[in-house]
């Protein structure tokens, strides 16, 4: 077993950490989604995450100095051309809009990894997500013919072509992060290559809200990839929490895409780049869309802190990726505290 959809199958979710709300139908936010309001809620909304120009000369040290002090940063010049973006998020859309009772027909399965659903994390928390979510790995040919039994190919082709472009753009952010590390081009090769990853592609969606204060879009989480790069259209809704700060607000800005240091370069990198805690509320009623794509290295790789000076104590002990996928599900808060020596 060595894909990531199969590193999901021994942790199966209960049905009802995997099926939405019935958004459409919601007049009022009902209790089970009303999360306790409290300061945690403010944000700052002045201060801003670094901003990296790819065509930059100097962006090996820019993103390793962003990667140090936010584990998140601003990428423009990235490559990936605007009018693709803008087809996934039509395309999203589509998905989205369709009646609550279609998109069920699409549900992630139990020990599933791919289709429509509520976050992963859902059970580690008593109050539900104003979320749905559809994930894909590769293909989405059999979700998306479950959808639109006659009318599947543009949605597949439209997600597959982003994911290829997706997968470059992560190859290259790799490259930088990791030589900024000072790994040599053998070390960077044997964590990257175009033919071995684990990746995914997560659509979210925060449906139209009645009471945006009272709900939690995405609960505060670090995701477990190596890198995230993330697109948000325009509403504002992402939040990262810095050390001394608290909250702060990720502005969507045109035509830039969010990257963040997800758990395994953490552990990869001895924590000197940590994984960026953060996630979404709602500041509109307004429905706000994103789509985050997960760079992974393959789930039978083993991730252990590389680069590491004489001086320096490795913190994290090796685990293979799918180990790691293991420990999170069990414990999606503690997982880097249990593998560390
Ligand atoms: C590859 C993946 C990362 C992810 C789990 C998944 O299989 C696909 C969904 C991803 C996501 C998106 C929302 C937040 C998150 C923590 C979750 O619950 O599902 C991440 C997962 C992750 O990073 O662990
Ligand atoms: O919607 C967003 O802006 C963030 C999504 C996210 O954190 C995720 O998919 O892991
Ligand atoms: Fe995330």
């Amino acid at each position: 077993m060595s894909n990531l959809s199969e590193a999901y199958t021994d942790n199966p979710l209960h049905l009802h950490h995997i099926i939405p709300l019935d958004f459409d139908s919601v007049r009022t936010v009902p209790d089970s989604h009303v999360w306790p309001t409290s300061h945690a809620f403010e944000s700052d909304d002045q201060l801003s995450i670094p901003t990296v120009d790819l065509m930059d000369p100097d962006a090996v040290k820019l993103v390793g100095h962003a990667c140090e002090t936010w584990g998140v940063f601003q990428v423009i010049n990235h490559g990936i051309p605007l009018d693709i973006i803008d087809e996934v998020e039509s395309e999203a859309r589509r998905l989205f809009s369709l009646p609550t009772g279609h998109k069920l027909k699409a549900l992630r399965s139990p020990g599933g990894a791919t289709g429509y659903g509520l976050a992963r994390i859902s059970p580690f928390f008593s109050k539900k997500m104003w979320h749905e979510g559809f994930t894909v790995m590769g293909s989405p040919v059999d979700h998306a013919r479950e959808l639109w039994p006659n009318d599947y190919q543009r949605f597949c082709d439209v997600m597959e072509d982003y994911q290829k472009k997706m997968k470059e753009l992560a190859i290259t952010l790799m490259h930088l992060i990791l030589k900024s590390l000072d790994l040599s081009e053998e070390e960077i090769s044997k964590v990257v290559s175009p033919g071995g990853a684990s990746t995914a592609l997560q659509l979210n969606s925060y449906p139209f809200c009645p009471d945006p204060s009272r709900v939690m879009g995405l609960a505060p989480h670090t995701d477990t990839s190596l890198l995230t790069i993330l697109y948000q259209s325009t509403i504002n809704g992402l939040e990262i929490f810095k050390d001394g700060v608290g909250w702060v607000l990720v502005s969507p800005t045109n035509g830039s895409l969010v990257v963040n240091v997800g758990d395994l370069l953490h552990i990869l990198s001895n924590a000197q780049f940590p994984s960026v805690l953060h996630r979404v509320v709602l500041k509109e009623k307004q429905q706000r869309l994103s789509l985050a794509y997960f760079y992974s290295p393959p789930t039978d790789f083993h991730v252990s802190p590389l680069a590491l000076n004489p001086a320096q104590i490795p913190l994290y002990r090796s685990v293979s990726v799918r180990e790691y996928i293991h420990i999170k599900a069990k414990d999606v808060e503690k997982a880097l505290s249990l593998i560390r020596i």
